[in-house]
């Protein structure tokens, strides 16, 4: 058991800048989301200590980078500070056997050779990879290689795990199997893990907590049922397949969009022409044919309700994914069996309707 890994690293790559200020607890894993090149690499190297960095990293009451005002300058150097690393490439050693590699973190650390190759060979196992302990690592497929590399990391026993996509490389098997290793050493070892994924489902299955990172810069931080339901960013947005519709309060409760959609939801109440967004998930939407005999009024839209003609179909699984001509940027899942029964085609109209349950709305002032 350590203690809570508490960070505030500026650094620079070049030109780009990053600042992150965050706290992890022991048993926890902190998932970062972030469009690409938005420094949630050059976050892990800086905790890491291989980018040259300012600011504070400590895990419990051990300082391992404090800044130059400070009454002791710190910089510990990144062998020494009890934290692995593990990236989407293995980066074994290729002159060492698959077993020297996962026993060199702890050879490294001073564990007798017949101790470290024992645990190494317990890690291989768990990983699934026992009969290829003798082999290098160039005998290996990419996918077996990323286990050794997580055999490799968890063998030495770090204090801090720091993942930067490592189940991008994997088969949907192998990477279920490398989640469970993470979960378990989570959960074992209570040690603090910082996970950098692209796939909102790892961080929905994984972390408590989800951080998100845009130009350098944390933009949204919390518990990961609240930054994927209720994103404060188109990224966001896309990575959890949810609408994000920025809105204005429009009185009696109910908001507007700029493109005319009158909405009800719960969440925060907005004043009249405060500003904040509506949120719903395109599968909350119900799709109905409008006959063709309708009567004018029965087709002008009320809240949470709106007529649209079918501009864009894109399947999905189980169904269909439908964008209509009046609300472009609002997606709507149809199930394949509704889809067959309407007959959708482009230039469809159609009736579709939301209801306020389904509608999480949250004024910019509580950002
Ligand atoms: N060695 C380097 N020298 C200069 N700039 C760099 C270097 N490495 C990365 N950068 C820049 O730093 C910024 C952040 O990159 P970083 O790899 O941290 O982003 P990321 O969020 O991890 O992206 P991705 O999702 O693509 O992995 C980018 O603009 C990138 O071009």
């Amino acid at each position: 058991m350590t203690g809570p890994m508490t960070v505030d690293l500026r650094a620079t790559r070049g030109a780009f800048r990053m600042a992150a200020a965050f706290e992890v607890a022991p048993g926890e894993i902190l998932a970062v989301i972030g469009p690409n090149g938005s420094g949630k690499s050059t976050l892990l190297d800086a905790i890491a200590g291989h980018l040259p960095a300012t600011g504070h990293v400590s895990i419990g009451t051990r300082v391992l980078d404090a800044p130059e005002g400070a009454r002791r300058a710190v910089r510990v150097p990144p062998a020494e500070r009890r934290m692995a690393l593990l990236g989407q490439r293995a980066l074994l050693f290729p002159h060492l056997s698959v077993l020297e590699n996962v026993a060199f973190g702890p050879r490294a650390q001073g564990v007798p050779r017949a101790e470290a190759r024992r645990r190494a060979r317990a890690r291989l196992e768990e990983v699934g990879l026992g009969a290829f302990a003798p082999r290098r690592p160039a005998a290996l497929s990419g996918g077996q290689q990323q286990r050794a590399a997580i055999a490799r990391a968890l063998a030495a026993a770090p204090e801090v795990l720091l993942l930067d996509e490592p189940f991008a490389a994997l088969d949907a098997q192998t990477a279920a199997q490398a989640r469970r290793l993470i979960a378990a050493q989570r959960d074992d070892a209570g040690i603090p893990v910082v996970l950098v994924t692209h796939d909102p489902m790892d961080a929905l299955l994984l972390a408590t907590r989800t951080l998100v990172m845009q130009g350098g810069s944390v933009v949204q931080s919390g518990p990961t049922a609240e930054v994927l339901g209720h994103p404060r960013s188109d990224f966001v947005a896309a990575v959890a397949g949810v609408n994000r519709v920025v809105v204005t309060g429009a009185g009696s409760g109910a908001v507007r969009s700029p493109g005319d959609l009158t909405l009800r939801g719960h969440g925060d109440p907005l004043g009249e022409g405060e500003h904040g967004t509506a949120v719903f998930a395109p599968g909350s939407v119900r799709v109905r044919a409008v006959p063709a005999s309708s009567a004018p009024e029965a087709l002008s839209p009320s809240a949470n309700r709106w007529i649209g003609t079918v501009s864009l179909l894109e399947p999905q699984p189980g169904g269909i994914r439908v964008h209509s001509a009046e609300q472009p940027g609002i997606a709507v899942d149809c199930p394949s069996t509704v889809a067959v029964a309407l007959g959708l085609r482009p230039g469809l109209p159609l009736a579709f309707e939301v209801a306020a349950e389904d509608v999480s709305v949250r004024a910019d002032r509580a950002r």
